[in-house]
């Protein structure tokens, strides 16, 4: 059975918490008189204040954004590209200092926590290569006449980064918009800074001039109503709910500014006849109770062909049931707390609310001791498909089940919902993954696996999961804009 395990925690790794600041062109801001408290999910203590942005650091954001930004976009591209590959190498040099920072304030377990950070490198070094190649074009003219594409740094972006992952999402962002030469003020998650700041703090040393990248921690609404309405700010970036989304894309439609959402999932996995459920069901727990479920692209809604629907649920839940479950410092951890009460209870609610509508619940359904925020790894079965946790993104260690007798079925469940994000199959027939690529909703799909793309491919959501992409030969088009040059050359 998934228990805590006990809190043997190892203290060479597990020791002291940074100091949390604002970063404000070029300069770190630790007291204001307003602070948040950062709490360890694993054992609810506090690790330290979080100061909060007031109007006039925002202010004062903006205008460095606005600096910093002259600066940076005449910085050529090559210049930029070796402050990213600088921030590169400390990142790897820091990493098990960040590790340890993410596993305290985020939970997740140690390996996980370093293994994000290279995720971090990653987007650094696409993006930095991708810095030199944003090429615009000359276009057929006329003799005596130029025509000419530029492709430009759209200017200071706005960006906002959740608490689930703590250094990639801001380094996606980040990386991106400055490759491109844009400037940047990043809100990321309260529940989280220590990561960011870690990652500012990086940049700084590999050379970023003052006001190119801000950081600002304080009241989410304040600060996103405060920035988007700026005349400062040209572009808006969230990664987080598609509640948040739309409201901060109301205020960037309102002003007139692009955005780029990557927002919530509810991912479907469909499995089809023939296949060997209990290989698949072996991956699937891996994979669903990764980051305790609290990632946009975790598999959740597993709609499975009822030839091989009991094999691939009792395996499935067997797995889950022995899963170690504690705190990430914790060696031979797979699964950490989730991250703040409200998950939990959001969790069992779903829980619940399956299990009076008459779920079998084959795996966890409990909350796991009474310190730190531990659910236990959770599988139903046999849910109505109008339950809430198939129409809810659960964003916790929880897995959905239902059996299907075709796959017309499969896809129109699998497409009953406003969101479309990262979506898997499973299939041993070439042409059921064919027709799947076609008529399945959403962003990305992996067919026979449970991967997701990395630096090299576009990643993002249809339908209510947002709007652009990040990643991939696109990674930065959503900084950029084009300027048409029309330029005559006879003498005027
Ligand atoms: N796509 C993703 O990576 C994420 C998705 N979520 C989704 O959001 C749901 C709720 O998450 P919670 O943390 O409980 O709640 P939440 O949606 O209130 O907060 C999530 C994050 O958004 C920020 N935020 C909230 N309101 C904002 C505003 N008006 N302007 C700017 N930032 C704002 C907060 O600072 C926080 O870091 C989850 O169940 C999950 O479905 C949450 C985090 C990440
Ligand atoms: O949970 C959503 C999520 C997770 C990771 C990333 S990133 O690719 O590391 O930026 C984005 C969104």
């Amino acid at each position: 059975m998934a228990n805590v395990n006990s809190r043997a925690t190892d203290t060479s790794v597990a020791s002291t918490y940074p100091r949390i600041g604002l970063f404000i062109d070029g300069e770190w801001i630790y007291e204001r008189p307003s602070c948040y408290a950062v709490c360890n999910p694993s054992d609810e203590a506090v690790l330290g204040p979080v100061p909060s942005a007031s109007q006039e650091d925002l202010e004062r954001a903006l205008r460095a954004a606005a600096k910093g930004f002259k600066v940076w976009r005449d910085t050529p591209p090559t210049e930029r590209a070796k402050v990213l590959h600088n921030a590169i190498a400390l990142l790897r040099e820091r990493v098990d200092d960040i590790g340890r920072i993410i596993t305290l304030e985020q939970g997740k377990p140690y390996t996980d926590g370093r293994t994000e950070v290279d995720r971090a490198c990653t987007f650094l070094e696409w993006d930095a290569a991708q810095s030199l190649r944003t090429y615009g074009s000359v276009l057929p003219s006329e003799p005596h006449m130029q025509r000419m594409v530029l492709r430009q740094p759209i200017g200071p972006v706005a960006a906002f980064t959740p608490w689930n992952v703590p250094i990639s999402s801001p380094s996606r962002k980040v990386s991106a918009a400055l490759a491109a030469g844009c400037s940047v003020i990043l809100k990321a998650a309260e529940e989280t800074p220590g990561a960011a700041c870690a990652f500012v703090q990086c940049l700084v040393d590999a050379g970023l001039p003052p006001g190119v990248l801000n950081l600002v921690f304080g009241e989410p609404a304040r600060i996103s109503s405060t920035l988007i309405a700026s005349p400062v700010i040209r572009m808006v970036t969230l990664t987080g709910s598609v509640h948040v989304g739309k409201q901060l894309s109301q205020l960037a439609g309102a002003a007139m500014k692009p955005v780029l959402m990557e927002l919530g999932g509810h991912a479907p996995v469909l499995i089809g006849e023939g296949v060997d459920a209990a290989k698949i069901a072996q991956q699937a727990a891996t994979s669903k109770m990764r980051m305790a479920g609290q990632i946009c692209a975790s598999p959740s809604r597993f709609i499975v062909h009822r030839s091989v629907y009991e094999d691939f649920v009792s395996a499935f839940a067997k797995i889950a049931r022995e899963l170690r479950v504690g705190d990430g410092f914790e060696p031979g951890v797979q699964m950490g707390p989730v991250a703040n009460a409200r998950r939990l209870a959001a969790v069992d609610a779903l829980v619940q609310d399956a299990r009076t509508r008459g779920a079998r619940v084959v795996a966890g359904g409990h909350r796991i001791g009474d310190r730190g925020y531990f659910y236990a790894p959770t599988i139903l079965a046999d849910l109505p498909v109008d339950a809430d946790a198939m129409t809810t993104e659960p964003f916790g260690p929880l897995a959905m089940c239902v059996p299907v007798d075709s796959l017309d079925e499969a896809l129109a469940l699998a497409n009953s919902l406003s969101v479309g994000l990262s979506a898997y199959a499973f299939t041993n027939s070439l042409h059921d993954a064919e027709r799947i690529s076609r008529e399945l909703e959403c962003g990305v799909l992996s067919i026979n696996h449970l991967g997701s793309p990395g630096a090299d491919a576009p990643f993002g959501g249809v339908k209510d999961s947002g709007i652009g992409r990040e990643g991939g030969a696109e990674s930065l088009d959503a900084y950029l804009v084009s300027k048409t040059v029309l330029q005559k050359t006879a003498r005027v």
